[in-house]
């Protein structure tokens, strides 16, 4: 059958309230959005697979797998309604990333029982008393609602089509008097909506993995300017020539932290033809990376940094860079500073590099899930 996938994976991972976006957490090596998409491919030869992702992390999606990544909107259905302007196959596979551990089993019924529907639904039935509005109503009429649901495009398309908010597929569908197969869910196919929800059979543990990251920057002095290495203000008379605050270190420690995640570099985050960029404080950019860095799933292992400088004479102000960069790393951090011995453009007292590196490891939430049980 000619089926596309859709998985939502743009959402804000509010409710589950952790450093790291759920959809971000590491499943071994993969992260969970990754791990989602390749199981259901494995469990059928999709035509196409689309993800939807938060705009500002679409770049990294693309960096991490070849599937096709759209920009997601601030509500489910308008992720959907993006992704779904790249859907021509017949039917329409659409899951919530948060159902990360739905099987085969599901996928198979869900593609057998389409046959004269236009949206095949897996459901749970409650095993509790259910009160509706403070009525006990009879639970064998109620329906939990889970995911993936498997629709006709052209009609999911054509429900979509309004300003109506639905919670899901099937609603829309069911709107416009479309017919609905309900098939049984699973267990496993629960949303992870809460951390606590993480006590799910296929989540393996991340790997203890350690990923390297090397940065190099260099910048030319500029007379009457003020000078800022780490963020630390050197008292002399002459800064850096740059379109931010020329703050070389943390240019090298930004590209360093981006290598080691795999996020490319610091251009492609902070173009310095961007006027919002100009004469920037390099912490503040530092601090956006950081962000992205632990909301992705990573934390910082430690850094060295080496300056390469004729001037300014840096031994007074090392162990202030170092405190400053461990504080907001909230990890150790090591400085060197050297001289080139006289030789080439730093010799020259022209200006100043330097070189970084830094070890990340994924943060471990499964450590986390069960210290907190
Ligand atoms: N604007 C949005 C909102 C949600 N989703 C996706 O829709 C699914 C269902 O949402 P939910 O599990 O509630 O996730 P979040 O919206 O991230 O959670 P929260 O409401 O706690 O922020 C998720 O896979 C989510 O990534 C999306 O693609 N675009
Ligand atoms: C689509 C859904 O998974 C069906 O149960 C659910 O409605 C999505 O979760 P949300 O909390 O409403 O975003």
């Amino acid at each position: 059958m000619d089926i596309s996938l859709i998985v939502l994976s743009a959402g804000n991972s509010t409710r589950f309230n952790y450093n790291v976006k759920k959809q971000w957490i590491r499943i071994e090596n993969k992260p969970l959005w990754l791990f989602v998409a390749d199981r259901l491919n494995n469990f059928y030869n999709f035509k196409k697979t689309i993800i939807t992702a938060n705009n500002e992390e679409v770049r990294l999606y693309e960096k991490l797998s070849e599937y096709e990544i759209v920009s997601g909107d601030k509500e489910r259905q308008l992720s959907l309604k993006n992704a779904l302007n790249e859907i021509d196959s017949e039917f329409v596979m659409v899951t919530d990333v948060a159902r990360a551990c739905v099987s085969e089993k599901i996928i198979k019924n869900l593609i057998e029982n389409i046959k004269d529907y236009d949206c095949c639904v897996p459901f749970l039935k409650p095993v509790d008393t259910v009160v509706f509005e403070d009525k006990t109503i009879n639970r064998e009429k109620v329906k939990l609602i889970q995911t993936p649901q498997l629709s006709k495009t052209e009609i999911l398309k054509k429900a979509l089509n309004t300003d109506t908010l639905f919670t899901d597929e099937r609603a829309a569908i069911e709107n416009i008097g479309g017919k609905i197969k309900y098939i049984a869910g699973d267990e496993e196919a629960k949303k992870i909506t809460y951390f606590k929800d993480l006590n799910l059979p296929c989540l393996k543990p991340p790997s203890k993995n350690i990923f390297s990251g090397i940065g190099y920057d260099t910048h030319k002095f500029e007379e009457n300017k003020e000078m800022y290495l780490g963020g630390v203000k050197i008292d002399v008379n002459y800064g850096f020539k740059a379109h931010s605050d020329g703050d070389v270190l943390i240019h090298s420690l930004i590209d360093a932290l981006l290598g080691a995640a795999g996020y490319g570099d610091i251009g492609d985050f902070f173009p310095d033809t961007d006027e919002k960029y100009k004469n920037i404080s390099s912490v503040e950019l530092l601090k956006k990376v950081l962000d992205i860095i632990k909301k992705t799933g990573f934390e910082i292992v430690n850094a060295d940094v080496t300056i390469i400088a004729e001037k300014p004479k840096l031994k007074n102000y090392k162990t202030k860079i170092q405190r400053k960069l461990s504080k907001l790393l909230n990890a150790p951090v090591n400085i060197k500073a050297t001289t080139n011995e006289k030789m080439g453009y730093i010799g020259r007292e022209e200006g100043v590099s330097v070189i970084s590196i830094v070890n990340l490891k994924y943060k471990d939430w499964y450590e986390d899930y069960n210290s907190r049980k």
